[in-house]
């Protein structure tokens, strides 16, 4: 039976797994200072990472050369299939010097690439960059720009399986939307499988506990040449501290709905949330022509019963809507690579340049 170290890296803190005998044993989140890794190279990261994740292990009992395997969270590669990568040098110097979009996500088969010391496979498996994109899906409105699949893809497609087999049927005849709800926010149409439209979670569809998403153009434009920000601080404003951090100083859904209790002013803003998420899921079942077997609502914010119902109430009639709450991204990372070391899946290549 594998034992599989899981390393899943997010903006502020790193979700850590062991899976032995078909479930996780253990698992750790420990934080990191966000701010003072703004000031680091990603090679830097990589490295302080990488020496905690192992100082944690070693602390608990575990050695990295008794795993079979590492399986890390895919970052933001150029498009790519569903399915789980061996990682290798080049994918590692893509992910820190080539990406071009600043997510957590980049660090972790960096990372897991580090702690292998090249003795054990190192795995990703369906990351953030799965591009299932029908052609109508890929305009933006003008030709130089074209719109990108990046989403939470690990769990979204995770869910749609957990939901197809829950309801009986193959995935394959199945159209779903799924909403993500956690720190950035994807809500795609999935068709039969693929994911054929999606907002990209990082600057586009709705605001997030900390990212604006889509904004007026003509604004954004203005403030860009306005003189009074940098383009990093600017991305930063977007893409890490906009959406509830801006309006109410905190990106913590759980405190932003205790705030709304008694200040109108948090209310409207929890609400324009939800609105603007059941706008993207309305306009999701408009382009599949209102064939959907269910609206799914992941991610942590789905642990919210009464940000649920907000949303429910705008979408409940175009379909069934199931609630899966928070993200199995630690055991869909474990499954993929499991796959991969049992012979039922075999492990992709990924190479610069040839990208679907
Ligand atoms: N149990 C919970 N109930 C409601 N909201 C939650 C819960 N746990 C986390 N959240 C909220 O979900 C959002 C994102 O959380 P998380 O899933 O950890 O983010 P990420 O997508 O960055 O991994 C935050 O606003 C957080 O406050
Ligand atoms: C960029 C798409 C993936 C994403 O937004 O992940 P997080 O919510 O973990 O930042």
């Amino acid at each position: 039976m594998p034992r599989i170290l899981i390393i899943n890296p997010g903006s502020t803190s790193t979700k850590l797994g062991i899976y032995e005998n078909d479930e996780i044993i253990w698992k750790e989140n420990f934080e990191h200072s966000a701010h003072t890794e703004d000031l680091l190279t990603p090679e830097e990261r990589v490295k302080i990472r990488a020496k905690e994740i192992e100082g944690l292990l070693s602390k608990e009992g575990f050695k990295i050369e008794e795993f079979d395997a590492i399986a890390c969270r895919g970052g933001i590669l150029p498009p790519l299939e569903s399915g789980t990568y061996e990682v290798d040098e080049e994918m590692v110097d893509y992910l820190l010097h080539k990406t071009g979009v600043d997510h957590p996500s980049n660090l972790a088969a960096p990372i897991g690439r580090l702690l292998s010391r090249g003795n054990i496979p190192v795995y990703i498996t369906d990351p953030v960059s799965v591009d299932e994109f029908w052609d109508e899906a890929r305009l933006s409105g003008i030709p130089q720009i074209e719109r990108r699949s990046l989403f939470h893809a690990l769990n979204m497609k995770a869910v749609a399986r957990k939901v197809a087999e829950e309801m009986g049927k193959p995935l394959e005849e199945m159209n779903f939307v799924i909403a993500h709800l956690g720190g950035g926010i994807s809500v795609g149409l999935q068709v039969k499988g693929k994911m054929v439209d999606v907002n990209n979670a990082n600057d586009e569809g709705p605001f997030s506990p900390n990212r604006t998403g889509e904004l007026p153009v003509g604004d954004v434009v203005e403030l860009a040449f306005s003189g009074k920000y940098t383009e990093k601080e600017l991305l930063k404003r977007y893409t890490k501290q906009g959406g509830l951090l801006a309006y109410l100083g905190t990106d913590d859904l759980r405190k932003a709905m205790k705030l709304a209790a008694n200040d109108p002013k948090a209310e409207l803003v929890i609400e324009g949330m939800a609105y603007q998420i059941a706008k993207e899921i309305g306009g999701m079942c408009a382009v599949a022509g209102g064939n959907i077997d269910a609206i799914i609502l992941t991610g942590s914010m789905a642990y919210n019963s009464d940000f649920v119902e907000k949303i429910k109430s705008y979408v409940a009639r175009f379909a069934l809507v199931v609630v899966e709450p928070g993200e199995n991204e630690l055991l869909a990372l474990a499954e993929g690579a499991k796959r991969v070391l049992t012979g039922k899946e075999n492990p992709k290549r990924f190479k610069v340049g040839e990208t679907i």
